[in-house]
């Protein structure tokens, strides 16, 4: 009962920006205008490229949504609100140093890494919260431009959507994180443009610090790919409402 309360908050939480779709019915995917900016798509939607398997399991966890356990995630190209011009500040702030050295002119250009590839050719994923559980499960279906070894994923790849994950995770459980450690144990390799499900757990948190691990499994459950454990620090004690807000309503303005 307490999840499914705390599954209607977050689901309320993302109606706060008018027009924000439905937070459990993700509708079918809109067509982009031409007049309008690519980074409107929701990459979280099925599209053409996603092969069938991922679309059932799209589905399967889209059925669980209904009961408010679990929540879809939508994932933007960019988060080019208001609100994430906060965060930059915030974030700025905190480096300031570092964001001294950054490329402004070059700002405009950022693109979250992992939807900066064309569809179906790197990472497609879509991510389910459970808020009650502290879990995330992530179903990516990796592209051919993924490769590593011939005929298998990248480690480097398969770690990004690790951190994407456990960070996802982590920000949503924790506020303003950032990935302070990451250990992989690659156990097998995963075949090239094979879909496979990222479990995503958090463990633990004392103070600043996020304890979340993961394991990267085969879709039937058989194969246990990888596992990984993460610390995330926990920036800003006191914000943890406003990146929930801006990661679970990420879109642009209408
Ligand atoms: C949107 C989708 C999600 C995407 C997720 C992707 C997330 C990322 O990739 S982030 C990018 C990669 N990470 C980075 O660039 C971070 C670089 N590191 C840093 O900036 C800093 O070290 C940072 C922010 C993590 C911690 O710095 P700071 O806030 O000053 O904390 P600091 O005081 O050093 O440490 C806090 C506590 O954590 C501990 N700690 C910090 N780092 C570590 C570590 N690597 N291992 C163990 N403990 C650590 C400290 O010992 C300290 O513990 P205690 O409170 O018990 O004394």
């Amino acid at each position: 009962m307490l999840g499914r309360c705390a599954a209607r908050a977050l689901g309320a939480l993302r109606g706060l920006r008018e027009g924000a779709p439905p937070a459990r019915s993700p509708g079918p995917s809109r067509r982009l205008l031409s007049s309008e900016k690519v980074s409107e798509k929701d990459h979280s939607l099925p599209k053409p490229c996603w092969s069938k398997d991922m679309r059932l399991l799209f589905d399967q966890f889209m059925k669980k949504c209904e009961d408010g356990s679990w929540i879809h995630l939508p994932s933007y190209e960019d988060i080019a609100t208001q609100r994430s011009q906060d965060f930059s500040t915030f974030i700025h702030a905190y480096f300031p140093t570092a964001s001294e050295q950054i490329n402004k002119e070059k700002l405009s250009q950022g693109r979250i890494f992992t939807r900066s590839f064309e569809d179906g050719l790197g990472f497609e994923y879509v991510m389910f919260y459970n808020d009650a559980e502290k879990r995330i499960v992530c179903v990516f279906q990796g592209g051919p431009h993924l490769q590593g070894m011939p005929g298998f994923f990248h480690g480097g790849a398969i770690a990004t959507m690790i951190d994407a994950t456990v960070g996802m995770n982590a920000i949503v459980s924790g506020g303003i994180v950032m990935t302070a450690n990451l250990n992989i144990n690659f156990k097998r390799p995963i075949p090239l443009c094979s879909i496979v499900l990222i479990n995503s757990q958090l463990d633990k948190i004392e103070g600043r610090k996020l304890l979340v691990s993961c394991n990267v499994q085969s879709v039937d459950e058989k194969i246990l790919y990888t596992e990984a454990t993460s610390l995330f620090i926990k920036l800003n004690p006191e914000k943890e409402f406003h990146i929930k807000e801006l990661v679970l309503n990420s879109a642009p303005p209408a």
